[in-house]
């Protein structure tokens, strides 16, 4: 953890924001979002490939950011910018999920589906 992290209830955080992305684009679908003043609907006006790049854009920035905070033997501010990175990539796979209609709560779903079953284990059950 960084020296900033609080805590506080950080599942709502998500939901909420899940919920605005889910509003933006409700307000999009309507021609009502103005792609002028909210980047979510501008991301949505532009469609699947662009909300798709800005995920491999973000992805690419967490390693880069993660590279130079190793480099850096993990200094604060390097990792307050990995953070920022991959809060940024979080942001813009919540905008993925709403486009193809799904939640975050599906992704933190499947993961509970897969709570206390090896990697490892799961991977050779795969191949027999
Ligand atoms: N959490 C975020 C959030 N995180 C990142 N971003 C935006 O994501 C963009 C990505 O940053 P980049 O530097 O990679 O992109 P860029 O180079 O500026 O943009 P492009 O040239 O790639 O289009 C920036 O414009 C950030 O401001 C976010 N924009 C919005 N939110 C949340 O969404 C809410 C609604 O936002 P609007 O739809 O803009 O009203 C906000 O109140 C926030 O809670």
């Amino acid at each position: 953890m960084t020296e900033q992290t609080k805590p506080n209830n950080n599942m709502d955080a998500i939901k909420r924001l899940a919920d605005v992305v889910d509003a933006r684009r409700a307000d999009f679908l309507a021609g009502k979002a103005n792609p002028d003043v909210s980047y979510i609907a501008k991301l949505f006006s532009k469609g699947d490939d662009a909300i798709l790049k800005k995920i491999g854009e973000e992805a690419a920035e967490t390693v880069m950011a993660a590279k130079d905070s190793r480099f850096a033997n993990l200094a604060p501010e390097m990792q307050s910018k990995l953070v920022g990175e991959i809060a940024d990539l979080w942001f813009h796979c919540f905008v993925a999920l709403s486009q193809f209609n799904l939640r975050p709560e599906d992704v933190i779903a499947e993961l509970e589906r897969r709570e206390g079953v090896s990697g490892i284990a799961e991977k050779a059950a795969r191949k027999s």
